[in-house]
């Protein structure tokens, strides 16, 4: 295959061209990305006197453990708390503990941020020593520290212990333990509420992120991160778990940004729409902490009346939902000198607004197109009027309904075979140039055939595919302004969707070989597109070619989808240094990324020779980067 390419631009890279797709599923916040380590601290959104209600905690030694209902709450957003009966006749430690989100990483590295608030709900004459620890669930304490929990305090009171452990075990089935001295304690019953406990976070940041997922480790001693993937956007914080959930729930349950801000204790929670309770920790100021730290800019939906099981609001009931919409983008880019949900910013600790150019208007609203028309227009036109310098995203399929006001921007998702993606390389070439954009916002090969079951974990013949297409992407990237892989993230211990971008479980990070796709294009995206010999519709052999006029280099992406290497002459528009570099990701067709084969396929950088008019071979079942100086 020979390929010329043409040495004037067709357009300049989009600011955005590749991010990722954020949503709480799959314990890819809470358990995920946010880095407090105990599940269910708080509490939130469980039925008090039941077991469920206790679910990631455990008795230990026989003490008395039961969620209640305070009537004297740790806050009105917290209504329950754990009340430990220590029974009479009891030896030893005795307690509870929290098994962490399906694990505990245990660090002599780190040292651990814990904090509770306790109380006696009836006065009492104790005055003794609580041991919080961290230990394997057979009993070897790694760390531990003592604090005095006093019987006559009967208001709240919020106790910090810091942990440093002394070893590292490989094992993750670790607790974090509260326990007393049982003779000591005997008879005692102490009110516990709203605890955490934090590991070291990315960049430091209070209440932040899980640094190995944030920066993840190969077990070849490297570091690939998501950051490292040089993200430029974030889209935030749904996908599915932004629209009501269905199950018969209330309009009041559905993501509200108001009610993610503010002290850890205020926040009530809510259940999530991918089947478990967020703790709304990783809330919505995290959200812009994280975008950030990672240097991205979010994407950032907004609720717009629809729910997951078919209902939509009524036109006449919207007005409360549109100011809430406007609160929140003000809570982002508003002047917290005149606004007051940018003065809440502020005093939150980002005086400065946030970058903000797109938000987008609901999600997935093709399965609600009918009401998206009124939702649409009364959402858009009164957050254009509000805010005239942001771009507005619709989420209906392009131009099907008509909406009015135009939309310039649609958000396109596509869920398909390996097989559709090669065939589709070409999907965005016959988009109409008129004014309009499309966010891929959400893309995954998630079987390898239309009969075939889902992937578990991407795998080379399905990243293939995907490089497959974002060579399309690349190409028509004037009217393609952004992309994103979905999901991102996924807690191997328990998800509800498969593949996603980036695995992990409570101590490792798996990253997938759609996310080395992801890192090798978007880590190389250039500057600007070279036009080139076209690859054949539905073939095997697929390229972009782009320039980086600020690093002055070429940047040749080159997807051979077949099982057999393709020899390939390219005939540059420009002289070029001999010496320059070829990252490789091939292997199998089948080979997957996973906790089983952790690091099986990663990039492989090695020198490679150019010239202006060079040959390359490029492997079977391969995605290639090749990178020159131009001179
Ligand atoms: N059904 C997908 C589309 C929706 O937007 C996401 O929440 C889901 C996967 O991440």
């Amino acid at each position: 295959t020979v390929v010329t390419v043409n040495g004037s631009a067709s357009h300049i890279t989009p600011r955005l061209l590749y991010g990722q797709m954020f949503e709480a599923q799959l314990f890819s916040g809470d358990g995920g990305i946010y880095a407090e380590m105990l599940q269910n601290r708080a509490f939130q959104q469980v039925t008090s006197n039941t077991t469920t209600a206790l679910y990631a905690w455990n008795t230990i030694n026989g003490a008395g453990l039961n969620v209640i209902a305070d009537p004297l709450p740790v806050s009105s957003a917290l209504p329950n708390s754990l009340q430990l009966t220590i029974p009479e006749g009891a030896s030893g430690p005795i307690g509870f503990g929290n098994e962490g989100y399906y694990g505990i990483q245990i660090n002599s590295g780190w040292t651990y941020n814990a904090s509770f608030y306790y109380k006696f709900p009836v006065t009492s004459s104790f005055k003794g020593a609580a041991t919080i620890a961290l230990q394997s669930a057979e009993g070897q304490v790694y760390a531990s520290a003592s604090v005095s929990l006093i019987g006559s305090q009967t208001t709240w009171s919020k106790v910090f212990v810091n942990l440093r452990p002394m070893s590292s075990p490989m094992s993750t089935a670790n607790n974090f333990t509260v326990t007393l001295n049982a003779a000591e304690a005997a008879g005692e019953t102490i009110d516990f509420a709203m605890f955490s406990l934090f590991p070291p976070t990315f960049k430091g940041r209070a209440n932040g992120l899980r640094i190995d997922i944030a920066t993840v480790r190969d077990n070849l001693g490297g570091s690939v991160t998501l950051y490292e993937m040089k993200p430029s956007f974030f889209r935030l914080p749904g996908g599915n778990n932004l629209v009501r959930i269905s199950q018969g729930q209330t309009w009041a349950t559905r993501w509200q940004w108001n009610a993610t801000v503010g002290p850890l204790v205020d926040r009530p929670g809510r259940m999530g729409d991918w089947g478990y309770i967020n703790t709304d920790g990783l809330g919505f100021l995290e959200y812009m902490y994280l975008c950030e730290d990672m240097e991205m800019e979010p994407i950032m939906a907004i609720w717009a009346g629809y729910s997951l099981d078919g209902e939509s609001l009524p036109d006449d009931v919207l007005d409360p939902y549109i100011q809430q919409a406007i609160d929140q983008i003000n809570f982002v880019i508003g002047d917290s000198t005149v606004n007051k949900y940018a003065a809440l910013r502020a005093s939150l600790g980002h005086p400065e607004p946030f970058p903000l150019t797109y938000v987008e208007i609901g999600n997935e609203d093709f399965f609600a197109s009918e009401s998206y028309i009124y939702r649409w227009r009364y959402f858009a036109g009164n957050l254009t009027a509000a805010f005239p310098q942001l771009r507005f995203i619709a989420t209906t399929y392009p131009f099907n309904p008509i909406l009015d006001p135009v939309p310039l921007q649609y958000d396109n998702h596509v869920y398909q075979t390996a097989g559709w993606f090669i065939e589709n390389a070409f999907y965005y070439d016959s988009f109409e140039r008129n004014g309009t954009y499309y966010f891929q916002g959400e893309y995954a090969a998630v079987s390898l055939n239309a009969s075939g079951d889902g992937l578990m974990y991407p795998t080379i013949e399905s990243s293939i595919a995907e490089a497959a297409y974002m060579t399309g992407l690349e190409r028509n990237s004037d009217i393609v302004f952004a992309a994103s892989y979905a999901p991102l993230l996924m807690n191997v211990a328990n998800y509800q969707w498969t593949p996603n971008l980036v695995a992990f479980d409570a101590s490792k990070v798996y990253p997938s070989t759609s996310y080395y796709v992801q890192q090798l294009f978007s880590a190389n995206r250039g500057t600007e597109y070279l036009p080139s010999t076209l690859p054949t519709y539905n073939g095997t052999l697929y390229w972009s070619v782009t320039r980086d006029s600020s690093a002055s280099t070429v940047l040749i992406k080159i997807v051979n989808a077949d099982s057999t290497s393709s020899p390939m002459t390219f005939n540059l528009p420009f002289e070029v240094a001999s010496a320059g570099f070829a990252t490789v990701l091939t292997g199998p067709p089948t080979a997957s990324n996973s906790p089983t084969t952790p690091d099986a396929i990663v990039p492989i950088t090695s020198p490679i020779t150019f010239a202006k008019s060079f040959n390359f071979t490029a492997a079977a079942y391969s995605v290639t980067v090749l990178t020159a100086q131009i001179v």
